[in-house]
């Protein structure tokens, strides 16, 4: 088994996949590590839901519904969804108003679930992408997904049988001016 470290450096993102997919016992076997993100005052302020078969079609239909398009482009949107056999549709369950938790620290936790698990994704041996759009947050998305009026779509995680791609993925070291240290 590779070490944290060892899996972030290894990790990259897989555009294409193959029609392969975990099941879902193994979905809940590796959320159940990434929901050991810090998550302040333990919300737990996510969820994911499970995009097969069918469901990527009516997904892709409320792609099309939501970006009011036709013909051509329509059917370039509607077929989107179909790039993975599974898409995991990553949700932010927050709640309004809390004492000590504001709303973004809730999209964080849920975004650091996502994070985590495209990790444990991909060192299982799955291809994974994480994507998004710009009908992500529209109604009729949520809709086909049955979200609450408090949840909110992160996108979603692509995820399919790894094909090798041989190209390598973006280099380690920090460049610039991403660390520095105040004493
Ligand atoms: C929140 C989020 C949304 C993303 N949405 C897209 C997207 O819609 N399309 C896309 O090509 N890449 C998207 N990406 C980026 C890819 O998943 C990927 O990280 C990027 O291409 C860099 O490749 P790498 O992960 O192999 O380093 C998104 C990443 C994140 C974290």
């Amino acid at each position: 088994m590779a070490s944290a470290r060892e899996a972030a450096i290894a990790r990259r993102s897989s555009p294409k996949v193959t029609d392969a997919a975990p099941e879902d016992a193994q979905l809940l076997e590796l959320l159940g590590a990434a929901g050991r993100v810090a998550d302040h005052a333990s919300l737990a302020p996510w969820r994911v839901i499970a995009l097969r078969g069918a469901a990527r079609e009516r997904l892709g239909a409320a792609l099309v519904e939501a970006a009011q398009v036709s013909g051509e482009a329509a059917a370039k949107l509607r077929s989107k969804p179909l790039r993975a056999p599974l898409l995991v549709a990553l949700v932010a369950t927050v709640t309004p108003g809390h004492p000590k938790v504001p709303e973004w620290e809730q999209e964080a936790v849920a975004a650091g679930v996502g994070h985590l698990l495209s990790l444990l994704l991909d060192e299982a041996g799955w291809g994974v992408m994480w994507r998004t759009g710009p009908h992500t947050r529209h109604p009729a998305v949520a809709a086909m997904h049955g979200l609450a009026d408090d949840e909110r779509l992160l996108g979603w995680l692509y995820v399919g049988g790894r094909i090798e791609s041989g190209k390598p993925g973006r280099p380690a070291e920090l460049g610039g001016s991403r660390f520095s240290t105040l004493s």
